[in-house]
């Protein structure tokens, strides 16, 4: 390992390096023999700086540190929602339906958007989750998609809109 700085070992390194050097290594090297350096290097000198890492694109690393838009994660988590639902099975196992039942319940304790997550406690609490089938589970969910749709009110206005066009 490279030792760093002052090494409290330093003095018994040095004489290991010169016992090294004289006797075991090369007993008819000079101080500047290149056949030392080797052992040196690795005993006493300071590390070598980093080799240079190829340059990350800055726009790149700003994407991944940003945090994702309330929006990007909704519809990341709807479509992960509507896809699970979309497989569910057609007679679900007593296993699956409490799978079902729980995942919703977990979201609505850790969904990274506080509100939301409070908002569809209330929401799962008026309209438990129904899971006896695929289909029972799919509609029970575009259900409750479309509550949350309704709250966000300049969503309803805009889509609104976009039916009156
Ligand atoms: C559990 C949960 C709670 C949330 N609560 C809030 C909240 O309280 N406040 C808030 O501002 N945001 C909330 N969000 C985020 C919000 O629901 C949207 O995801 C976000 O506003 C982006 O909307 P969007 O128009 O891109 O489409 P999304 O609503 O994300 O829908 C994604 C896609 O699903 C399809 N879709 C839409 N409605 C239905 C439906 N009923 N059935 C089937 N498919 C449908 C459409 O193709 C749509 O493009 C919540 C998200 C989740 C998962």
């Amino acid at each position: 390992m490279p030792l760093t700085g002052w090494n409290p070992l330093a003095p018994v390194l040095q004489t290991v390096a010169a016992f090294s050097r004289h006797i075991l290594i090369a007993p008819d090297a000079g101080l500047d023999d290149h056949r030392l350096r080797p052992l040196l290097a690795l005993s006493l000198s300071p590390p070598s700086p980093a080799p240079p890492q190829p340059e990350v694109r800055k726009e790149k690393k700003d994407a991944k540190e940003a945090p994702l838009t309330k929006e990007e994660v909704g519809r990341a988590t709807w479509m992960l929602l509507h896809t699970i639902a979309a497989q569910f099975p057609d007679e679900p196992t007593r296993q699956q339906r409490r799978d079902a039942k729980e995942l919703m319940h977990i979201i609505s304790r850790l969904y990274p958007c506080k509100e939301c997550a409070d908002h569809f406690k209330e929401v799962l609490k008026a309209n438990p989750v129904q899971a006896g089938s695929q289909a029972d589970f799919s509609q029970w969910l575009c259900y409750v998609h479309n509550v949350v749709n309704r709250r966000i009110i300049g969503k309803v206005r805009s889509q609104g809109q976009k039916e009156e066009n």
